[in-house]
């Protein structure tokens, strides 16, 4: 895949190598009064050649995890790092925050907040595009379409504004605004659990493919154990705000380490298991153009 990099101005290239920390990160809500601890002390790396499933059940801290890696929550103890520098440091300047957001892209859960209403949706997709790598109009417009085609969107509902789609398209749209910056580390919380069942898989297959094409990192946060081991090498496992387990999924699924993750396996026993699809299993379509 070709990737336009203009080195004007504050378009700079993207980084070979990414690597986000958690270093003994904490994060409480509330008051003085009535404290409450979503993540306990969580010591963890990410990079951009690791593909890591956070799972856990509802309230564990899973999304709290994920926004503090991006920026979105600031610790209240610890330190969150990218390439070594503090991420509450980092997004302070508008270069900075540059910088972040071309290596580093959230997909979240609610994509009915994460959309300016005012905007078209094909204006959103556009926004990072021009912002952030300075294609031109055309080069935009060309990876765009590329993308939407992939996630099985007519272009069509692209000059649509983000109330005039379903809650399911929507989040492909969300998913679309993510992988057309081609981030070195995508980071999901929950992106396929508003799909319906049939499209789900096929999401799936998509960001699989292309962590693989672009040698990206993934961190994928779900309460969809199948779905995490399908896509993520790794598997990070959340209970009450601590890391109570990470290792290789494959090994997570065989041998748990941890009793809650024994127990969290076991709700899943007889469940149908998600199994890589072969690219002669693929619709075209649903491939990353590269
Ligand atoms: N902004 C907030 N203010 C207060 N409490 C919060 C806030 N965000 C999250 N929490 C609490 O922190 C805990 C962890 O929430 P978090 O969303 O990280 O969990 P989760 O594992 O992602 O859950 P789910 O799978 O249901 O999305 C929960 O008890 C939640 O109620």
């Amino acid at each position: 895949m070709s990737e336009p990099q203009s080195t004007a101005g504050t378009h700079g290239p993207r980084p070979a190598y990414v690597e986000l920390v958690l270093d003994a990160a904490t994060k409480q809500y509330g008051s003085a009064r009535s404290r409450f601890t979503a993540v306990d002390a969580v010591t963890a790396t990410f990079t951009s050649d690791q593909t890591v499933g956070v799972v856990g059940e509802s309230g564990s801290g899973k999304s709290t995890l994920a926004k503090m890696l991006v920026g979105f929550e600031t610790p209240n103890g610890g330190r969150v790092t990218f390439n070594g520098e503090s991420v509450a440091q980092v997004v302070k300047s508008r270069s900075g925050r540059m910088d972040f957001r071309r290596a580093v892209q959230f997909i979240g859960q609610d994509t009915t907040s994460s959309f300016d209403p005012r905007r078209r949706l094909d204006d959103s997709v556009l926004l990072p595009l021009r912002t952030l790598l300075g294609l031109s109009d055309g080069e935009a417009r060309a990876r765009m379409a590329e993308t939407l085609d992939a996630l099985r969107l007519p272009v069509a509902l692209a000059s649509r504004y983000p109330f005039e789609v379903s809650g399911g398209q929507r989040q492909r749209f969300a998913i679309a605004r993510g992988l057309v910056v081609r981030p070195r580390i995508l980071v999901c919380d929950e992106v396929v659990s508003a799909l319906d069942v049939s499209v789900q898989g096929a999401i799936l297959n998509l960001i699989k493919d292309y962590c693989e094409q672009h040698s990206a990192g993934l961190i994928f946060v779900s309460h969809g154990l199948p779905a995490t081991g399908f896509v993520a090498q790794e598997l990070l496992v959340m209970y009450h705000g601590r890391m109570v387990e990470r290792g290789p999924s494959a090994q997570v699924f065989a041998d748990p380490q941890h009793a809650y993750t024994r127990s969290l396996l076991n709700a899943y026993r007889g469940e149908p298991t998600l199994e890589p699809v072969g690219d002669d299993d693929l619709d075209p379509a649903l491939t990353v153009a590269s």
